[in-house]
Parts: structure tokens; sequence; C-alpha cells
């Protein structure tokens, strides 16, 4: 339900100070902002966006308050925004401004009232915030447009001048659902949350179901898209799967009984199947989840268990990507539908390879309707392939990772006889990153599948040193997809020279032919030294791979890396706590973000829970700098403000510290605020793998394993370390690593999230009010519809 206490109707000004220049003539460009269609977490944060850069912009937002109901209805339906109509609620799920599935707005009539209303307020440019049907409808009223202007004329509703000021709509849409359909798109509004949901709800299942050694059937949302199921079933541990896109072949249940049974005889204590509430058989007939346990009861003899999820996945907070990610979509929007002319095609705003692009907006709807005709037609590989290609690849993982190895015993003495199997060593070196053991898990089961014996490294380097290392079988890393920490240990020791030869016999000694490195920064020194001494030490002339896991994400070869995002959402989560627990007072709060030199973290949970400033070591901090910050804090304080958030990171300056950043400011309060610091501390390294870490390492290590094989099977020792870059899994050679990388700062010489580092000064109040044009531009454009196979 909208929040009324949020929403201001009073009429007058905008309340950033300075002329508008978002005007015409006298007049402000007025744009409105509404929701509709299912509700997703993170569209807070972008009406957040899209009003607080209007109004930066000079121009005034409006809310169209219940999905196009509101604009239907009129009067209060369509409400004037000011900037602090839309104070915190960053950390909010639902959607202030409500929405709803408005069957008026279909009909002509609706559209007519919907035009007519909005003209009342002068409006003729929207940002829409909604699935595929709301952007549907935004489409059908945007070209439907002019021929309703002309009829209110001929009513006599509105004056020819109206009509003559308003002859086109101009749109803008973001996509917001938690099914994440839109082809085109990597991520929708709320899909991260959802599943955020789904996988605390998988977690806390499994324990009971091993407790009992149960199997649970878990359905989960997604009426045409399986992209819920599917990532849940890879980030859950999950062993079967069944999604819209590719109905199972006749047998299916045949083939789930076998393989779940298989499961229990390999040592899985439980068993689990995920259902997407649109999931059917090849002839189009529901498969539900009570069909599943019918199944099971008939031909295993077993009571499953049955939970639906249902709306709880689109209830609770937004997570940190939903929130920094739906703020940067926002800000775009607005400056996208400020700046459109009669002549803009509508576009949707969306994230795409890690990068915020302008889409064509019928196209990209008309191909994401496209994939339930595909479905229907029997076009499965059609319908799979338009999910993009980590969809598709995705299947294939899940179904090699839930699926226990045959036991042949003549395939062993085969292997016996031709030498033996290929062993790779798995190590973590570096700091401890989440989702560790996810990747470690994934090695394991897919090196086995690769036909290799894996072997896990216990103690890093200094473990490898000692020789302890140890064999790993398929029901070993059972238990470890979701755990935080990290079963094999880890260490940030690099080998020293005087211990190179001795890390070499090991290798030997244990028959090691392949490294698969997970870890952070010094695991990539420490598998940069190794490749650099193999010539003094043959040892070393095997593959190695590596792939990133740090909280930090100061890695080279990859825009994010595996526990980045877990480290987030803990950071997000305490400052949500820190700044609910300043909401009595008039507070400054201090908070420093780890790090080290490398400020992800500070800007990233800047971005997602709204601070005021962040201080990166990136950018260095003056004295000049503080001044002037701690001028503008007063002033802010003085205009009646209440909390203000300010975001160290841990590195950011080394005598500027946060006790003496709190002192300053405490020093310049006037009285008007007290100051708190708070070190964000462990607890970001702490805590289960979230989705995105978990799916994420399983890729990598899949991708890496693929190289490793590759290696092996052509007798060559290429080593690299892979990553994720512009939404494609890449790899680069151990021996170029320097040239990406500030040694001394340690991190990429390049970072890409520098270039949403103004998002933080955009929807900040204090800063005035600037031209549409200086808006930062987060967005790139897509000229072509982007295929679905395109996607990743
Ligand atoms: N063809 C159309 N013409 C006019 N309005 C439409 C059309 N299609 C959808 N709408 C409007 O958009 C609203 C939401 O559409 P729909 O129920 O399909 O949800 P959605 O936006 O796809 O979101 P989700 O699927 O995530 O729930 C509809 O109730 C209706 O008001
Ligand atoms: O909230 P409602 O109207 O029950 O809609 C539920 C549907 O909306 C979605 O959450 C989003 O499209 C679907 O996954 C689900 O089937
Ligand atoms: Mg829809």
């Amino acid at each position: 339900m909208a929040n009324d206490a949020l929403i201001s109707t009073s009429t007058g000004p905008a309340d950033v100070a300075g002329t508008p220049p978002a005007s015409t003539s006298d007049e402000p460009v007025r744009i409105g902002v509404l929701t509709s269609g299912g509700d997703a977490q993170g569209m807070n944060a972008a009406v957040r966006a899209v009003v607080r850069t209007a109004l930066r912009m000079g121009a005034q937002p409006y809310a169209v308050m219940e999905g196009w109901s509101g604009a239907v209805a009129g009067g209060d339906g369509i409400r004037k925004l000011e900037w602090d109509s839309v104070g915190s609620i960053l950390h909010r799920g639902g959607t202030i401004i409500g929405t709803a599935r408005s069957a008026e707005f279909r009909e002509r009539a609706g559209q007519l009232a919907a035009c007519r209303n909005l003209l009342e307020h002068d409006i003729d440019r929207l940002v829409v915030i909604g699935g595929d049907g709301s952007l549907t409808g935004t489409n059908e009223f945007r070209k439907n447009w002019p021929s309703l202007v002309a009829e209110l004329v001929e009513r006599g509703d509105i004056t020819e001048q109206t009509a003559a000021a308003h002859p086109v709509l101009m749109v803008t849409g973001l996509v917001g659902s938690i099914d994440n359909d839109l082809v085109g798109a990597d991520m929708t509004i709320g899909a991260d949350s959802a599943l955020h949901r789904i996988l605390e709800a998988i977690d806390d299942i499994s324990s009971t179901a091993a407790s009992h050694q149960r199997t649970f059937i878990v359905e989960v949302m997604g009426r045409h898209c399986g992209y819920l199921a599917l990532m849940a079933a890879v980030a859950g541990g999950c062993d079967y799967v069944l999604v819209p896109e590719l109905p199972p072949a006749e047998g299916w249940e045949e083939d789930m009984c076998r393989k779940l049974a298989k499961g229990r005889e390999a040592g899985r204590r439980e068993s689990m199947v995920i259902v997407a509430e649109g999931a059917t058989d090849r002839s189009g007939n529901p498969i539900t989840a009570d069909d599943v346990k019918r199944v099971m009861a008939e031909r295993l003899g077993e009571e499953a268990r049955v939970t639906i999820l249902g709306h709880v996945q689109r209830g609770g907070k937004p997570s940190a990507y939903d929130r920094w990610m739906s703020t940067l979509l926002g800000c775009t929007a607005a400056r996208e539908v400020v700046l459109a002319t009669a002549e803009s095609e509508p576009v949707i705003i969306a994230e795409r390879h890690n990068r915020i692009r302008r889409l064509p907006m019928m196209e990209q709807i008309r191909a994401t309707r496209a994939v339930k005709d595909l479905v229907a037609a029997g076009d499965y590989r059609g319908a799979v392939a338009a999910r993009g290609s980590s969809f598709e690849q995705m299947l294939g993982i899940f179904e090699t990772m839930s699926t226990p190895p045959e036991l042949d015993p003549a395939a062993e003495d085969t292997l016996q006889g031709a030498g033996r199997a290929r062993r790779v060593a798995i190590v973590h070196a570096g700091g401890l990153a989440p989702g560790m053991n996810t990747a470690a898990r994934a090695a394991v089961r897919l090196g086995l599948d690769h036909g290799f014996t894996m072997l896990g490294v216990y103690g890093g380097f200094p473990g490898l040193l000692d020789g302890n290392v140890r064999e790993l079988s398929w029901d070993d890393v059972e238990g470890w997809v979701g755990d935080g920490g990290a079963e094999l240990g880890t260490r940030r020791d690099i080998p020293t020279i005087e211990q190179l030869y001795a890390l070499g016999r090991t290798i030997e000694s244990n028959q090691i032919d392949a490294l698969l490195i997970i870890g952070g920064f010094n695991a990539y020194l420490a598998a940069h030294e190794l490749v650099t001494e193999r010539d003094r030490y043959p040892a070393f002339k095997i593959p190695m791979i590596c792939v990133p896991a740090s909280i930090d994400n100061n890695l080279p070869g990859s825009e994010l890396s595996v526990g980045a995002d877990t480290a987030l959402n803990s950071a997000v989560g305490a400052l949500d706590a820190i700044k609910q627990s300043a909401a009595a007072s008039r507070r400054c709060f201090v908070a420093e973000a780890m790090g080290r030199r490398c400020g992800y973290l500070t800007l990233m949970s800047g971005i997602a829970t709204g601070a005021e400033r962040v201080y990166l070591n990136e950018e260095g901090l003056t004295l000049k700098k503080l001044a002037q910050d701690s001028a503008r804090m007063v002033e802010s304080f003085r205009s009646g403000r209440k909390l203000y958030l300010v975001i160290r990171n841990e590195r950011a300056s080394e005598n500027y510290t946060l006790d003496v950043l709190a002192k300053i400011f405490s020093e310049e309060s006037e009285g008007l605020y007290d100051v708190r610091q708070a070190q964000i501390g462990h607890l970001q390294q702490g805590g289960d793998p979230t989705a995105f870490d978990r799916i994420m390492a399983t890729k990598l290590v899949a991708h890496a394993l693929d190289l490793l094989s590759d290696q092996l099977d052509a007798g060559t020792y290429h080593s690299s370390y892979v990553g994720l870059v512009e939404g494609r899994i890449t790899h680069h050679r151990l021996e170029h690593m320097d040239e990406e990388l500030d040694l001394t700062a340690r991190r990429p010489l390049h970072q890409w999230w520098m270039g949403l580092r103004d998002a933080i000064g955009l929807v900040n109040k204090d800063l005035g009010v600037i031209h549409p044009q200086e808006v930062p531009d987060f967005g790139q454009t897509v000229t072509q519809a982007a295929s679905a196979g395109e996607t990743d």
C-alpha cells in the first residue's frame, strides 16, 4: 500500500535551491513516475532516484499512485513530490507510491481519463517502473496519445493550447519484476532480492530436511521464466529443477526418482526439488509441487514435504544490489525522460553486461513476450536461448553438479591401466571471502565430471608446503554450497624464495598435475611467483588458474570477485542498523568500511544506503575538502536535516582516521548535532555467501576447469586468472598480470565502478541544482534490440 505519510500533496515550488534549468519558459518540466504490475524490492530506490535526480535538474516530479489506476482516477491519484517525500525509503520493500494491475487502463476510456488527468498537471513525460505488461501498456498509451489528446479537445475537456503544448507522450521504462524475465536485461529490479529470500528459505529447509533425511519440494515464483528456480537450484545445491522454458521430456518422473535415489546412495541426507510456478510438461499441462510429491509417493514410497514460498519472495528489504543498481537506473531514467524530445524513441533503461544500457523499448518487450510462444511451439532451445547464455550454461552446470558420479569399477581399472586420472589440487590463499566453499564444492563436482582426481589443500600455501593434501569425493563437499568461511582454510602467506624448492617437491610428491587457486590478492601474487620461477623449478610447469575471491573486489581481470556481494550486503545491513539507531536524534554517523585501498565496498554501500559522503583511497582526502564538507554538513543540519551519513574506506587516508574525522565533524557541529563513529569491521567478511556470490563462484570455477582440462589434454601449462568483464567470462595470462595492476595500492589500474562515483552527489540535496546536460550519464545506448542469446 502507498505510504501517504511520505507523500506531500503540496503544490509549492520544488525545494531545491536555484533556478530550475529543466524548464520550458517559466514552468519547470514535469515528469510523472509510477510503479505498476507486481511490486519488486528496489522499486523504492528507483523512485527515489527518479524524483531526486529530477529535482536536481530543476524538473518537477509527480507520483502517479497505484500504478495506472492513479492516472485513470486523477485527483489524489497524481501527487506532487518533494525531496523529502522519498526520504528513508531505500531500505524498504514494496513501493511507497503503490502499484496495481488496472483493468480500466486497458480500455480506451481509461486511457482517455489518464491522458486528461496527466494533462491537468501538464505532465507528458513518464518514467514507468513495471514488468512486461506495464511497459506494453505504456507503449500502447504512448501510441494512442495524439488521438487521445485530439478526442479530449473535441470533447472540450482540454484547450487547443494544451493539446498543442503536449503533442506526444515521452516515456522511459525501468523493469521492475522479481521474475527477471526481460529479454535483453541481465537483472530486473527485485530479482536479486527475491533470490535472497529463496536462498534463505532453502538454506533453512535444508537443515530440517537433512535431520529427517527427507525430500522437500519447493515452489518458487516465475510464471513464464525459470530464472529464479534455476539460480536457486544452483545456489541452493538442489537436486532437480523444473522450469517453464524447458519442459521435461516424457518419462521425467522416472528420471527424477532415479536421480534422487542416486544422490542418497552417494551420501546426501536430504533431497530438494525446485519447481517454478509456471512449470509444465511438453503438452503444456502444469507440473505442480503436489504433482512431484505424488510421483515420489508412488515411485519411491517417500512422503515428501511441499513448501510454496509465494509472496515471501516479493517481500522484505531490497538487497544491496537492488538498491545501488535501482538508484543508478532511476538517475539515468530521470535524465533520459527530462532530456527526451518529441522525436525520441522510447527506451528501457536496464542492466546488461554489468553496465546500464538504453534498450529499444518495444523490441525488447516483443522479444520477451515471444518466449511463451517459443515454449508453446515446442522450440525449447529457442526459449532457453532467449533467457541468455548464462541461463543456458547454468542448466548444463546444474545437471552436472547435481548428478552423482557413476561408481563404475571397470572405468577405474581402465584409468589405472592407462596411468592415472589427472590430479587437480584446490588451494585457497589470501583473506577469507564468503563463497570460497561454494567455489571449492563446484570445483570438486565439476572436476570429477572432467575425470580428474580432486585434491583439497588444507591451510593455503603453507599447507601445501607441509603436504597437507587430501583427496575429495563428491559427497565430501556436500553441505559446502552455502556455508561462509572456508573448509579448506585460507592463509595470506605467499611462498618465500627459500620455500620454492620444497614447494616444488610437494607438488611432485603429491603428483599434482594442476592447481586451482581460489583467493585474493596474495593468491594471485603467489601464483604469479610460481609461474615466474618455472625455469628454476620445473615442478611449477603445470597449469595454474586463479579464481577471484575477495571481499575487497580488488583483483585483476574481473569486475567482481566472489565474496564482494556478500560483504556489501553485510555492510549495508550494518549501515541500516546504524541509521536506524540515529533515527530519534540529530546525528552525523561516520562509518568505516573494509576494502583496504579499494573503495568498492565504500562507494557501493554509500549508494545503497544513501550516504551523503564517501571517502575513498582512490581519491584521497584533503583538509580543504574536509573543511568544505564540514561546512555543508552544518548548513544541512541547520536547514532541518536529522541524519548525515559519511562512509570512509579503511585506507582512505593515513592521517584522517575514523576517529579524526569524527572529531573534526564534532568540533565543527556548532551544537547542531552530535557525531558517532562505527567501524563495520569483520562482519563484512563473515556470513553465508549470497546467491550472486554462489552463482558467480560456480560459473567462474566451471570456466577455470574447462581451461585446466584443455591444458592437460594438450600437455601445455598456460596459467591464467578468470573473471567477469562486461558480463562475459574471460581469462588473462598470469604472466601479464602486472600490466593490469597498481601493485603499490594492490588494486587494478582501471576500476569500472569508479564511473558510478557521481551517483552519491547526484541524489544529494545540499549540492544544488544542475543543468540536465551536466547530469552524469551512467547509461550506454544499445541501438539494436538485444537479442536474447547475447544476454549473459
Ligand atoms: N496491452 C495493454 N494495454 C494497456 N495497458 C496494459 C496492457 N498490458 C498491461 N497493461 C497495464 O499494465 C498493468 C500491469 O501488467 P501485468 O499485470 O502484465 O504486470 P507486469 O507489468 O508484467 O508485471 P509483473 O508481470 O511483474 O507482475 C496492467 O494491469 C495494465 O494496467
Ligand atoms: O501478486 P500476484 O498478483 O499474486 O502476482 C503473482 C505473480 O507476480 C509475480 O511475482 C511477478 O510477475 C509472478 O512471479 C507471480 O506469478
Ligand atoms: Mg509480466
